[in-house]
């Protein structure tokens, strides 16, 4: 299957703050790749690098076959917090990437109707976000950042903010939905039984600047659900990512003594 995403040899610093250094990514068409690391390892910036809205100061960020310097726009994004604008209904926040790209505004709220049921929010397509529960909300926004028209999703710890029993909903619904898209997903999470349950391939980011990221594959059977944590191949995965950043938080904190 060809690569949807691919960074080759990427460096990539802040001043005086190396991020990434020969840096190597592929991610195939349609799976689900979970990123953990410790916090300010760069998780964020990758994902920065990925729309286009940082550039690499060395190597090259391909989407699909293209290698581009221009990538908003050819990623959905969504965010920890929905963003979701107050003063406009969830019809008209879900339809704004079709607006935006020029889809007359009435087609564009047509379209977003015929979507809303598969989201369990037919009724509430003329309500106002406040009205919404925090898991609707990020329901909407997964919606919105799907209408961007891309087979690439980014999703920065897209339920980091929800209750615990919402984020189990939301992490069974989100599996359902990335079996029905077909869509690549890419997901940030500091969870390391959410990084397990969703994805393909979980990538551990260690080091500073971040060279070679722990690649494990996650062999658990799908469909999954919440109850597949009991499972001996998952309990095993869970203790080699724990020992992992473990380990890599006490190199950081000496580090952090020496310096
Ligand atoms: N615009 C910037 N200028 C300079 N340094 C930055 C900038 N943005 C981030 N950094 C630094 O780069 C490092 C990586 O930041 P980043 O936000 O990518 O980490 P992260 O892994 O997403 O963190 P967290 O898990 O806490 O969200 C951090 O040390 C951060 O302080």
């Amino acid at each position: 299957m060809r690569d949807q995403l691919a960074f080759s040899n990427v460096r990539f610093s802040y001043t005086g703050t190396p991020i990434l250094e020969d840096f190597d990514l592929r991610v195939k068409k349609g799976e689900f790749v979970s990123m953990i690391g410790p916090s300010g390892i760069g998780k964020s910036t990758l994902f920065q690098l990925i729309a286009g809205l940082l550039q690499p100061e060395q190597g090259e960020i391909r989407l699909g076959e293209e290698r581009m310097e221009q990538r908003l726009g050819q990623v959905g994004y969504m965010p920890q917090r929905d963003l979701l604008m107050p003063w406009r209904t969830i019809v008209e926040n879900a339809a704004l990437p079709l607006e935006i790209k020029g889809v007359p505004k009435k087609e564009a709220h047509v379209r977003v109707r015929q979507e809303l049921p598969r989201y369990g929010l037919h009724e509430w397509a003329d309500a106002y976000p406040a009205q919404l529960s925090g898991g609707m909300r990020q329901r909407v926004s997964f919606l919105r950042a799907l209408l961007s028209g891309t087979d690439l999703m980014l999703l920065d710890e897209p339920f980091s903010a929800l209750d615990g029993i919402t984020r189990l909903d939301m992490q069974e619904w989100l599996m359902e939905k990335w079996q029905e898209t077909g869509s690549t997903m890419l997901m940030i999470t500091h969870d390391i039984d959410e990084a397990i349950l969703l994805a393909d391939r979980v990538i551990v980011l260690l080091g500073k600047p971040i060279r070679q990221p722990v690649e494990l594959h996650v062999s658990i059977p799908r469909p999954r659900a919440v109850g597949s944590r009991n499972q001996p191949g998952f309990l095993a995965l869970r203790e080699q990512i724990w020992a992992l950043l473990r380990t890599e938080q006490s190199r950081l904190q000496s580090l952090g003594r020496e310096a």
